[in-house]
């Protein structure tokens, strides 16, 4: 995947499905207090690249996270400067505030499942927190438990944290915010969502802080699109087993389907999607940002 030529700005990373890019000024410096975050329309499944990619998945994300960010401008400030961006990522770009962003990865979880289940099963708790006996898959928790885990560095994976290690990185006031701040987050992204169809089973979100040191804590990055967070159909729902994804399970159930050929257990990459598999993901990122926001895409 080669980084876009963005007149204006330079590439400074890529992600799985999104990019980051630095302003440069009319002296060809780059801009220090700002970045541009693009969203592609890139798809990972099953810790694989999918090709090809779906049309508007990086706009209807983009969208809904910045109305995620209004809907939470109460209870956080957030780094959204602006959507004037390049014509080439109009739309699934956002201009933003370049913070010092905080080395724990800010996940909180409404419902039981993926790692957070496995730690459970272990100990019976999960990121220091004691939880109630008889838990199952998919089950929803009395209220959201922030489980944070380091920041890997690319190719790792990310590892949890205890309360002591996040403390030992942010400092107890800071440690305290970020797991009031997450938590919350998590509640009203499901008191909303819940309304409309969708649990919000977990999220991760990251926060950063001014370099100049004023201020307090600013949400960064995105926040509650199905990229960052676990997003179930709520009419499915169903403790006892693997909930369906409300965005990947078309692509899930295509590729773990004989009609793709694929062995995931192989170690190979997966067959390209077919179209109409394409098209009905699409359909779902648009659906969940129609339901959600009251909008049209
Ligand atoms: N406001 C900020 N200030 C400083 N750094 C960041 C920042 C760095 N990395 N990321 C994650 C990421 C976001 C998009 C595309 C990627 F490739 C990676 C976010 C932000 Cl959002």
């Amino acid at each position: 995947m080669s980084a876009l030529d963005l007149p204006g700005y330079t590439h400074v990373y890529s992600g799985k499905v999104r990019d980051l890019y630095a302003p440069v000024g009319a002296d060809g410096e780059v801009v220090p207090d700002r970045l541009l975050l693009v969203a592609s329309n890139r798809l990972s499944a099953y810790d694989w690249m999918m090709s090809p990619e779906i049309p508007d998945k990086g706009a209807v994300l983009t969208r809904l996270s910045l109305w995620w960010f209004d809907q939470l401008s109460d209870l956080v400030p957030n780094h959204v400067v602006s959507t004037d961006v390049p014509e080439a990522v109009g739309g699934r770009a956002v201009l933003v505030r370049k913070l010092e962003m905080l080395k724990v990865e800010a996940i909180a979880r409404a419902y039981l499942t993926g790692g957070g289940l496995e730690e459970y099963r272990e100990k019976g708790s999960v990121s220091g927190v004691v939880l109630p006996d008889g838990l199952v898959d998919g089950s929803k928790l009395p209220e959201p438990v922030f489980t944070p885990t380091t920041k890997a560095p690319v190719g790792e994976h990310d590892l949890p944290m205890s309360p002591a290690e996040v403390e030992a990185e942010l400092g107890a006031d800071v440690a305290a915010e970020v797991s009031r701040l997450t938590r919350a987050i998590l509640a009203r992204g499901n008191e909303i969502a819940a309304q409309r169809g969708i649990l919000i089973a977990d999220t991760k979100v990251e926060f950063g802080v001014s370099p100049d040191g004023s201020g307090g804590l600013v949400l960064a990055d995105e926040v509650l699109t199905p990229d960052s967070s676990r997003f179930w159909p709520a009419e499915l729902w169903e403790p006892g087993h693997p909930q369906p994804s409300y965005d990947k399970q078309f692509v899930r159930d295509w590729l773990t389907s004989t009609d793709s050929g694929w062995d995931r257990k192989a170690g190979g990459p997966p067959p390209e999607l077919p179209a109409h598999v394409v098209e009905q993901t699409r359909a779902k990122y648009v659906e969940a940002y129609e339901r959600l926001t009251g909008e049209t895409f």
